[in-house]
């Protein structure tokens, strides 16, 4: 069983490791999901976000901290844990909280935010973190009955602009206006980038790219060398 409230306060002022590897690449496979995820623990991370069930099956035996798990359908839309049956299957994996999409576009199975959130409430014990694209995405997500926010979408909707690193006035205008714990999430590209999101009244930080992502970290040093 669960304590919800002692998971998210062991959360507080800690970070997040994004462990994922996407389509096609050569890190795209669970057991290397699993070693990244063992060795930000080592480092000191106070979760594991993963996707997908096989890598949130293994992650789960794995580490001991909890796991944020998420099922991603696609790459536009609604892509990530677009239905309940993925955010029940994404429990069932092992996640301790499961990250859906908490914005207000129409999802694929036709249940709205609120009938979602009810239904894994109902059904298990997991919480339910509404990842979100603007304030509104937010809010509604916390008169749904979210557990918690993170701003994981600023940028990858139509509502606001994609930032070269996090979107900080999102961050403020949700810190201000919620009284759900938020997670900072998108784009934290550097130590700094995370203390500046927790300054701001983040619950957690979560970075993934700059941690997980070799690809994308190489061609930083590589686009610099060639500038
Ligand atoms: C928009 C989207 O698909 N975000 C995904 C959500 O799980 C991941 O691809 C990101 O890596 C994660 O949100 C962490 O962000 P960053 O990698 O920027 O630190």
């Amino acid at each position: 069983m669960i304590n919800k409230s002692e998971l998210v306060s062991g959360l507080r002022g800690g970070l997040v490791v994004s462990c994922q590897a996407y389509p096609g690449e050569p890190l795209r496979e669970p057991e290397i999901m699993s070693r990244m995820a063992q060795a930000a623990v080592i480092g000191g991370a106070v979760a594991i976000r993963a996707q997908g069930l096989d890598d949130i099956k293994l992650i789960h035996q794995n580490v001991t901290v909890p796991q944020i798990g998420l099922w991603k359908v696609g790459v536009d839309g609604v892509f990530i844990t677009p239905t309940l049956e993925h955010a029940l299957a994404v429990i069932r994996a092992g996640a301790e909280i499961v990250a859906i999409d908490g914005t207000r576009r129409k999802r694929p199975d036709g249940l709205t935010v609120r009938q979602t959130i009810e239904a894994i409430h109902d059904q298990t014990d997991a919480l339910v973190m509404a990842d979100v694209g603007d304030l509104d995405d937010a809010l509604a997500s916390e008169r749904a009955g979210a557990d918690l926010v993170s701003s994981t979408l600023a940028g990858y909707t139509t509502s606001r602009p994609r930032t070269e690193g996090p979107d900080l006035e999102l961050l403020a205008q949700l810190t201000a206006n919620l009284r759900l714990p938020v997670f900072a999430e998108g784009r934290i590209r550097t130590p700094e980038h995370a203390r500046v999101c927790l300054e701001a009244g983040a619950h957690a930080v979560v970075v993934g790219t700059a941690i997980t992502h070799p690809t994308t970290i190489t061609r930083w040093f590589t686009d610099a060398l060639t500038r």
